[in-house]
């Protein structure tokens, strides 16, 4: 962990972050290729000499150093650019099931965007079943449920958008781990409306309706994705804090938001910590869900993710474990999981605080 992390939850007991530790949970937005470790990420490098991307894993903290939020995306395209064999995907995704179930998470959902593989040449059968068998090794071998959310990258074109749907909604194709439709990548200069009719097909066919925005632009951009693409849940919707109006519309239909605060600081969309909105949204109403959206690019992890709020809404053990129960709501599981994991989250929380 790098060292603004580290002052960002200093002053916390030691307790509080092994109560962390331990808190079984959920994670909601949470990037495939952003998942990468830092010891896959540096092993694919050496594997194809011709990237830019450092094979000292030591240098890759520097390397993740971004000087705004396109900086940010050159630099995950470039390990995006690392992965070229249907075993590069299955690695990867069995190592961030991996990762996952060390911290605790007991269920996922994980954004994939096909359509980087596919346009760069690998077969969009072998994908499919390169993820499906990490998703299945990952689910017997650590006990965390992997599910998928397949997003357009928005600055991609149209013609993104059309591969996405079509992979995720052809019966042939579409894997059986898939829950969710999202859209990433940049928004300024990508308007969220031109999207309606790829998610309109994806809703039809069965998918939930997870866009990101208001992480870059306006809440504008927020209404945008509700309005126009039904979203279920926001992806980030840091700018919705500048709408009341938004605010109240969020916390009356119970439309969750999924924050990722170090993130926010890393790709400088919010400059300090302290200036992060999220007591605001939890002061409206708004059920919010904590994650860490590409964890080892922003030197994070879900659970330093959580202390990192537990400082910013001053919570305890009780309230952690209520930060982690939103994820469990927000979630796209089936009603006897969703009872399942809130009753171990406080059986925990209890047997904890009796010791
Ligand atoms: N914080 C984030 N906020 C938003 N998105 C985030 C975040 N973190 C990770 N992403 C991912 O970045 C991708 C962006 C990829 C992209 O823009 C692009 C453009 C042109 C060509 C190609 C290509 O592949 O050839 C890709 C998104 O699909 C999304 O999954
Ligand atoms: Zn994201």
């Amino acid at each position: 962990m790098t060292d603004h992390l580290d002052a960002a939850t200093a002053g916390q007991g030691r307790d509080l972050h092994a109560f962390i530790a331990g808190l079984p949970k959920a994670e909601l937005h949470v990037h495939h290729v952003g998942s990468a470790s830092p010891r896959i990420v540096s092993e694919l490098a050496a594997r194809h000499p011709d990237s830019k991307v450092p094979t000292d894993p030591e240098a890759l903290a520097d390397y993740f150093t971004f000087t705004d939020f396109a900086h940010f995306i050159e630099l995950y395209l470039s390990v995006v650019d690392l992965v070229r064999t249907p075993e590069d995907v299955r690695l990867l995704t069995y190592e961030v099931g991996r990762e996952l179930a060390r911290q605790q998470v007991r269920y996922a959902e994980l954004t994939v965007t096909p359509f980087s593989s596919t346009r760069r040449g690998i077969d969009e059968r072998a994908f499919m079943d390169a993820i499906e068998d990490a998703r299945k090794a990952a689910e017997s071998e650590f006990g965390t449920v992997l599910r998928w959310c397949f997003d357009i990258p928005g600055e991609a074109g149209l013609e993104s958008a059309e591969e996405t749907v079509r992979l995720a909604t052809d019966d042939r194709l579409r894997p059986e781990g898939l829950v969710s439709f999202g859209l990433g990548g940049p928004e300024i200069g990508v308007p969220r409306p031109q999207f309606k009719p790829y998610f309109d097909r994806a809703i039809a066919a069965g998918l939930h309706s997870v866009p990101h925005a208001g992480e870059t632009t306006g809440p504008e951009t927020v209404w945008d994705a509700l309005d126009e693409l039904r979203a279920e849940r926001i992806g980030h919707g840091t700018s919705s804090a500048r709408d009341p109006e938004l605010l109240r519309h969020l916390a009356e239909r119970r439309i969750p938001l999924e924050v990722c605060p170090t993130s926010n600081i890393a790709t400088r969309a919010v400059a300090t910590l302290d200036e992060h909105p999220l007591k605001e949204f939890t002061r409206a109403g708004v059920l919010v869900t904590i994650n860490s959206d590409d964890p080892p690019m922003f030197g994070t992890d879900l659970n330093n993710e959580y202390a990192v709020a537990a400082r910013l809404l001053e919570l305890d053990e009780r309230g952690l474990a209520d930060l982690a129960k939103n994820a469990v709501e927000a979630s796209f599981m089936d009603p006897s999981g969703k009872a399942r994991l809130a009753a171990e989250i406080d059986t925990y929380t209890t047997s904890w605080l009796a010791s």
